[in-house]
């Protein structure tokens, strides 16, 4: 369990993390999210032991971070943004390097390696030096020392990034696989990695939250929430289906046409029963669950008035 109490960085007189407090469980996959510079990083950092918070305590199963770091971090994978260190060194001899500091030697040692360098793919360059590796592979390097040592809790911050669409996809299977009774939090700007591959969402701006929920309770939260969109074979007059009872909005977006609802449940039959009255057919039709995309557009923009 992460027990995360009020926590708070300044940097002189800016405030980067502003009295955030939250719970993470074992088995939860929380994804982070926020725009540029919310705060989302500076969280992972203080969470791992990394930056010392302002005030506010974090707690990693019953140890806090500031006064028993060394027990916390021995649960925690962390993988930091941008590329890991030590870029001289080959792929296999900085997993070695970070095996020793892990404490495995020997043949346990090179079973973890070998285990890791498959889980990740990095068979193919584990002899060349990090510095020359791209971008996609300096991360999978960083993902590989992250779960070496099996920890009871990952903190990855945007683990996709620069990956290409097969790794990232990969990546996303191995998190799944990787979350069994873990803790998960990960950073990520892809709002489909979200519905994809976690079980929370948290959103902060300006080192606030403004919103916590399941992936569902947070499409819930948007306008597109059980709206109706439809395609139609023929040219229709919006006016025709905005006099539909209950729609409150229509929005064009290329073939598709929405229909926003007054209230959030019940617009299928009505929609369904003003095409048949009217002698419209759709071409396709369906019941929209909610974008986070427009949530997160809306609490957001909130959070930064
Ligand atoms: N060491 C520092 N000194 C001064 N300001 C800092 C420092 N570290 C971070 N900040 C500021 O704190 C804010 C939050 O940064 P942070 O990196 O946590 O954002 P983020 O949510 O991870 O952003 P991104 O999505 O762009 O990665 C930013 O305005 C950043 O410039």
């Amino acid at each position: 369990m992460i027990t995360v109490k009020q926590l708070t960085k300044t940097f002189g007189s800016f405030t980067a993390v502003n009295n955030l407090s939250f719970d993470v469980k074992p088995g939860e996959v929380l994804g982070f999210l926020g725009p540029n510079g919310a705060g989302k990083s500076t969280t992972m950092k203080m969470i791992t032991g990394f930056l010392a918070p302002t005030a506010g305590t974090v707690e990693v199963d019953g140890h806090d971070i500031s006064k028993d770091t060394l027990a916390a971090q021995k649960l925690i994978g962390y993988l930091p943004e941008g590329a890991p260190s030590y870029g001289e060194m080959t792929v296999e001899a900085f997993l070695k390097f970070i095996a020793e500091v892990r404490g495995f030697t020997g043949s346990e040692a090179q079973t973890r390696i070998e285990k890791v360098i498959n889980e990740v793919e990095l068979g193919s360059v584990r002899n060349q030096p990090i510095e020359n590796l791209s971008k996609g592979f300096k991360r999978r390097v960083g993902l590989a020392q992250a779960i070496l040592h099996d920890p009871k809790i990952l903190i990855l911050d945007e683990p996709t990034d620069g990956l290409d669409p097969n790794q990232k996809q990969h990546v996303r299977e191995l998190i799944e696989n990787l979350s069994k009774d873990k803790i998960v939090i990960v950073s990520t700007h892809i709002l489909e990695e979200v519905t994809a591959v976690c079980s929370r969402a948290m959103i902060i701006a300006n080192g606030a939250k403004v919103a916590d929920g399941t992936p569902a309770e947070l499409q819930a939260m948007s306008k597109y929430h059980n709206a109706i969109s439809l395609r139609f074979a023929e040219e229709v007059n919006s006016d025709v289906l905005a006099s539909i009872n209950g729609v409150k909005e229509v929005l064009r977006e290329g073939d598709w046409i929405t229909l926003i609802p007054e209230q959030t449940s019940g617009l299928l039959d009505a929609v369904n029963a003003a095409l048949d009255e009217k002698g419209l057919h759709a071409e396709e039709i369906f019941v929209e669950r909610g974008r986070l995309d427009d949530v997160f557009r809306s609490v957001t923009r909130e959070g930064a008035k």
